[in-house]
């Protein structure tokens, strides 16, 4: 594997595999790998001759200076997780090296970034839509692979690339989850033994409401499922729940007569953590 620092670096290695006629697949993080990250790079193998991944904690995408700096870093650990799992280059890049000259050029989704978690997070999409946009120009991967636990940034993602008419897939990877539900997350780490045994209830709501769905409920019934089962945990400080028509993440509303996507958030301590799920009547 080689690890690269600089975008010449990566550049030249992509360019090695390129010309010879190796299809390149991509793997953005931002490193404290878990098993979620090796899925997407699991499935990145298995359509690729070359997976390239990067690390980068992208300072743009954080509001809160604190989120940034207890963001976990464990570069050796990762490293030694991208080898294993036949990474061919990685990019680990400095804040310099991807913003030589601050931040005068943006990109943004305008309406998706800023509805929904958008809100939660002011700015994080827009530093996602950024950053990703230089990660795609600099390794030009045939395709790239992201979470659907992320599931607005995806959208967002999928959305800038058709828009902005950039010649790539974007391909979404069902969520990784710990053996108790809960979606695995770097910041799971961050959590207190009592709240990071609070926070499955994000995913047993979502198994509640996905029960209630099947029923017939209501868009309103699920929402309150929802909202009872999270306020139910006293550990858990309820941030959003969103239901939306996938794709669009328009918000939905009376019988569910089609699948809708559920999304969520909630504060445990101060880790905010997100889950979500397609649920379908
Ligand atoms: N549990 C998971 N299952 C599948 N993909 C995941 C999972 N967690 C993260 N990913 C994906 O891995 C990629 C990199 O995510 P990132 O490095 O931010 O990790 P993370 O676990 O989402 O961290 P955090 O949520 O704490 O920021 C994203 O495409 C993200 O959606
Ligand atoms: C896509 C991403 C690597 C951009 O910094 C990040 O938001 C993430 O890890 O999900
Ligand atoms: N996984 C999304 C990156 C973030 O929370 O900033």
């Amino acid at each position: 594997m080689q690890v690269c620092r600089t975008i010449s670096d990566i550049r030249a290695a992509v360019a090695a595999f390129r010309g010879a006629g190796e299809s390149v697949g991509l793997v953005t993080t931002m490193g404290a790998l878990h098993a979620g990250h090796m899925t997407l790079v699991a499935n990145a193998r298995a359509a690729h001759d070359r997976v390239v991944a990067t690390i980068f904690v992208n300072p743009t995408q954080f509001g809160d200076p604190a989120d940034l700096e207890n963001y976990p870093r464990t570069e050796e650990e990762d490293l030694a997780a991208l080898e294993a799992a036949g990474i061919d280059a990685v990019l680990i890049p400095s804040v310099d090296e991807i913003y030589p000259d601050g931040d005068e050029t943006i990109v943004e989704t305008t309406h998706l970034a800023n509805t929904l978690h958008g809100q939660v997070r002011p700015g994080h999409f827009r530093g996602v839509a950024t950053v990703v946009t230089k990660l795609f120009n600099i390794v030009r991967p045939d395709a790239a692979y992201f979470g659907e636990k992320d599931y607005q940034q995806l959208q967002v993602i999928k959305r800038m690339v058709c828009d902005l008419h950039m010649d790539l897939r974007v391909v979404g990877v069902p969520t990784v989850r710990e053996p108790d539900g809960l979606a695995m997350s770097s910041r799971n780490v961050r959590l207190s033994p009592e709240d990071r045994a609070a926070a499955v209830v994000l995913s047993r709501s979502l198994d509640a409401a996905a029960q209630h769905a099947k029923e017939g409920a209501t868009v309103a019934e699920l929402d309150r499922v929802i909202r009872d089962t999270i306020n139910a945990e006293r550990r858990a400080e309820l941030t959003a729940v969103d239901i939306v028509a996938p794709g669009t993440l328009a918000r939905v509303e009376g019988p569910v007569t089609a699948p809708v996507a559920i999304m969520i958030s909630a504060r445990f301590g101060d880790v905010l953590l997100i889950d979500q799920r397609e649920v379908t009547p």
